[in-house]
């Protein structure tokens, strides 16, 4: 029997139902093929800053680093919003991903052939399917450059700097091209060349990993061009890399690719061995409580946290078949729902990917 100590960081709004019902599949994977799955629940967001006022306590790191991976579900909520913004939930997971090293977010958008008709781009452009691997920075850029404010004489100023290193370029574009070439070998390279100078070191730096790796196509796009050929054209993309915040916004219209932003999950990995896996949606204010959240994201990353942070590949396949197998059988959440499907809520639909495991 192996054992896995997992941190589970719940949060805030629907994080801790999505996490419940991921527990429970980790939990029937263990069952049925002899690991113990031990989970440490830690506190971190609106939650953290309730129970203890602050976004991100230093036992919640702890427990993240003593843990051989972290399953998050999500932070933040409209009770925290008005907090100043070194103060506001969010902080916990910056505050996490930097205390972690972990420099590469993982984000695949795949469409199963079972959601075709939960997506909205048209048939023509989904063609025989789609399947876009984002590579987002998320250590560094504007998120963790200086900011502040001062008085200017058109009022305050506010200002958060865009900067990036050479090397924190060269590891993120390094992971783009690790995976490219166990896939169809195309890397995007994502940015605002033609007016930051960010973006001038940021695709120097890119074209320079490239060289190592002859066998691997790269192309330049630039965020606004990349943001319209993702809806006209996604076909023509294989692996995207690109910085933090278009990394984060480029990623929430990919998910839609997926059908759903409650269908596209994410590794967090980086330099050491600990990596977090969290669905790439938030909290979902609006939903929460209502067991109407799509769990299979926070699923889906649960499998991609078996395969890559614990090396369980036939595991991790079986929480992606049962998955398909339930959205096979017709059921489906709010969000990708369509007629003729079969409407249930979350507890349910982590009952019946349970189901179909076993
Ligand atoms: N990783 C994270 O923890 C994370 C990510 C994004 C946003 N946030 C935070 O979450 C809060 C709400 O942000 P937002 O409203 O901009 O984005 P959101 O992703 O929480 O919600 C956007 C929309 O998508 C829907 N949605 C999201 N997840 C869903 C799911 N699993 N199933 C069905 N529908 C789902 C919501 O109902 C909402 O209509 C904010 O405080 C924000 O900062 C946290
Ligand atoms: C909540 C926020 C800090 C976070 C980010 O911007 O990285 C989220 O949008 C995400 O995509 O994980
Ligand atoms: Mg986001």
């Amino acid at each position: 029997m192996m054992n896995f100590n997992i941190a589970m960081i719940p949060g805030d709004g629907i994080g801790p139902e999505v996490v419940e019902q991921t527990v429970l599949v980790l939990e029937k994977v263990g069952e049925i093929y002899n690991h113990k799955f031990n989970f440490k629940e830690a506190l971190a967001g609106g939650c953290a800053i309730d129970e203890y006022g602050e976004p991100l306590p230093k036992k919640t790191i702890d427990i993240c680093k003593e843990s051989d991976a972290v399953l998050l579900g999500a932070i933040g909520g409209p009770k925290w919003d008005n907090l100043p913004g070194d103060r506001r939930p969010e902080r916990a997971l910056l505050g996490l991903r930097k205390a972690l090293g972990l420099y590469a977010n993982i984000r695949p958008a795949i469409l199963f052939d079972q959601l075709k008709e939960a997506c909205p781009l048209k048939p023509e452009i989904i063609g025989d399917g789609l399947d876009i691997c984002i590579v987002r920075e998320l250590t560094g850029g504007i998120y963790f450059g200086e900011k502040g404010r001062k008085d200017t004489e058109l009022g305050q100023a506010a200002f958060d700097v865009e900067i990036y290193s050479e090397e924190e370029v060269r590891r993120i574009a390094k992971t783009a091209f690790d995976i490219a070439r166990k896939r169809n070998k195309i890397v995007t390279n994502v940015d605002k060349a033609n007016v930051l100078e960010s973006s001038r070191l940021w695709r120097s730096v890119v074209e320079e990993v490239a060289t190592d790796y002859p066998d691997v196509t790269l192309n330049h796009m630039y965020v606004d061009n990349a943001s319209m050929q993702l809806v006209r054209n996604p076909k023509q993309f294989d692996v995207v890399v690109t910085t933090n915040m278009f990394g984060d916004i480029l990623s929430d219209e990919a998910s839609m690719i997926t059908g759903s932003i409650g269908m596209l999950p994410s590794a967090s990995l980086g330099e050491g061995n600990i990596g977090m896996y969290e669905p790439v949606h938030g909290s979902a204010p609006d939903i929460a409580g209502l067991d109407k959240a799509n769990p299979m994201a926070t699923i889906l990353s649960a499998a991609m946290m078996l395969r890559y942070s614990f090396g369980l590949e036939k595991e991790a396949d079986a929480i992606e078949k049962a998955v398909k197998k339930v959205l096979d059988d017709g059921y489906r959440t709010m969000d990708i729902i369509n007629e003729g499907k079969k409407a249930v809520g979350t507890k349910e639909m982590g009952r019946l990917i349970i189901e179909a495991l076993s």
